[in-house]
């Protein structure tokens, strides 16, 4: 165990988000008191009252009006075609009854039992289409429509880099079998993700869930089209991880040196140095690198982490050949106001097409970041199927953003990501059923819902 300023420091699967969290007046009041062990306490939880709002948004009055006749539909297990499909299933709860909806909980544990599963109902009428066209991945939004008006600058695609894998199950605390690991990868890039994070090679002592890292890389070398980067922390992973046949590394640092030492046990300077290392083997083999930045808004263990702390990270990290730069709101306390002025440093020194925001779900604060991300230029967006992550050793925090919610809030937004909704879903369904729990995905515990209660209708 490591001793740091007085604070024991376990090594990082303890450490992780083993943190007392902040102050709602966190980026204005610097570091509160630490406490490694102590988990999330009611009284730190930032308030704002959540209950009225939900029933003002569930009010009809706010949804488009449904009516009129329609075509149909039909969604068959996993050969869904479209994310339409879902976007589609939507407009289908429109018109059911609420308590239809919510109140049987056997609907919902009838979806899980059944891998083929079929949805016939109506589709659309004129007066829903314009909701259909926003929530659309097909990318037709018009120039004059009233989404773009508000977001203007939002990007036509957004590449999502898929965590899961890596990001996800190296938090848990059983150790999921190479086999799944394996089969949920391929799922993910069946889905049509670009890029899907699969492992680490790191120490095993530190990291036991990935010791299988070789295993994995060798049984997904033949998935085409896909880019499976994987975490080196040193020369030692890299040479293990192109000698099991990986093809694009990452390296990660921290804007934090708390969390370096926690997390790589080293300091940031010496954490780059032994990176530069690895980025020049990289370069030697025209392996193309990611560099990682945490806490990018606040630490664990020192609070507030001011953005030019960030922004010196990031570009030591760009500079030293790193193509992309993953900024990552390591415990997800970051909200537009702290995310803003964080990639705004960034910017200032490295272009926005190399930069990618990786948001932890803690506070429920990941959409509107990334909402403001997309709207500062960024597009490229980590996340990870059914919210996979967190860590059981800190109460109240949570995984990265759902990449399920993700692609739906791009589809609403009519902005292309290229992948199926429909089979990301059965990838976290097929997870989710191996780790025994429901999905971290708000998007698909809604829609598994409403597929489920209009098949049902059809029985
Ligand atoms: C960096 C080290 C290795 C330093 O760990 P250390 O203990 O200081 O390393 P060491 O050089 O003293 O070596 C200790 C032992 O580890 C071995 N070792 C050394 N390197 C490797 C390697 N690559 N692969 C396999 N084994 C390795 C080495 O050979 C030796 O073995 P021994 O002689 O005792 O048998 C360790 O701290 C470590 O592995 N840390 C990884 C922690 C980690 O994976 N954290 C999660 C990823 S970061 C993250 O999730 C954040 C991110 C990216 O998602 C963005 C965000 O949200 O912020």
């Amino acid at each position: 165990m490591l001793k740091l300023k007085g604070f024991s420091l376990r090594p990082w699967r303890t450490t992780y988000f083993s943190h007392s969290f902040f102050s709602p007046s966190l980026s204005t009041s610097g570091p509160v008191k630490p406490s490694l062990e102590e988990p999330l306490g009611d009284d730190k939880v930032p308030y704002s009252s959540v209950v009225e709002r939900p029933r003002r948004l569930a009010s009809d009055a706010d949804w488009p009006r449904v009516d009129g006749t329609m075509g149909h539909y039909l969604i068959e297990g996993q050969q869904c075609s479209s994310s339409n499909s879902f976007q589609e299933a939507n407009a289908a709860w429109r018109r059911q009854p609420r308590n239809e909806l919510f109140v049987d909980s056997s609907i919902s544990k009838r979806f899980y039992s059944h891998r083929n599963y079929k949805i016939h109902h109506n589709l659309f009428d004129s007066q829903y289409s314009h909701f259909h066209r926003y929530s659309s991945s097909s990318n037709q939004m018009e120039p004059r429509d009233p989404a773009q008006k508000v977001f203007g600058g939002l990007p036509s695609y957004v590449k999502i880099v898929e965590v899961g894998p890596r990001d996800g199950l190296q938090n848990e605390k059983s150790i999921v079998p190479t086999a799944v690991k394996i089969e949920l990868i391929q799922r993910l890039a069946a889905s049509g993700l670009p890029v899907v994070e699969a492992t680490s090679f790191v120490s095993p002592k530190w990291v036991p869930q990935l010791a299988d890292a070789k295993d994995v890389i060798k049984a997904i070398q033949n998935i085409q089209f896909v880019r499976f980067p994987v975490l080196t922390p040193n020369l030692k992973g890299f040479e293990a991880a192109v000698a099991a046949g990986a093809k694009e590394v990452a390296v990660f640092a921290s804007a934090s040196e708390s969390f370096s030492m926690s997390n790589i046990n080293c300091s940031i300077a010496d954490s780059l140095a032994r990176y530069k290392d690895v980025a020049l083997a990289a370069k030697d083999l025209g392996i193309p690198i990611r560099g990682y930045v945490s806490c990018v808004v606040g630490c664990p263990v020192e609070g507030a982490v001011p953005p030019s702390k960030v922004a010196y990270v990031a570009k030591e990290l760009y500079d030293m050949g790193c193509s992309e730069i993953s900024l990552g709101d390591t415990i997800g306390i970051g909200t537009p106001g702290t995310v803003i002025p964080m990639l705004e440093a960034a910017m200032s020194v490295i272009p926005v097409e190399n930069l990618a925001v990786h948001f932890h779900d803690t506070y429920g604060q990941s959409l509107s970041n990334i909402l403001v991300s997309l709207q500062m230029g960024i597009s490229t967006v980590d996340s990870s199927v059914a919210g996979l992550g967190g860590c059981p050793y800190a109460k109240g925090a949570s995984g990265n953003v759902a990449t399920e919610d993700v692609v739906y809030m791009l589809n609403g937004l009519g902005i292309k990501t290229n992948v199926d909704l429909c089979k990301l879903m059965v990838a976290g369904d097929f997870i989710c059923k191996h780790l025994g729990r429901q999905s971290g995905s708000k998007a698909a515990i809604a829609l598994s819902r409403i597929t489920t209660t209009a098949h049902a209708s059809k029985l």
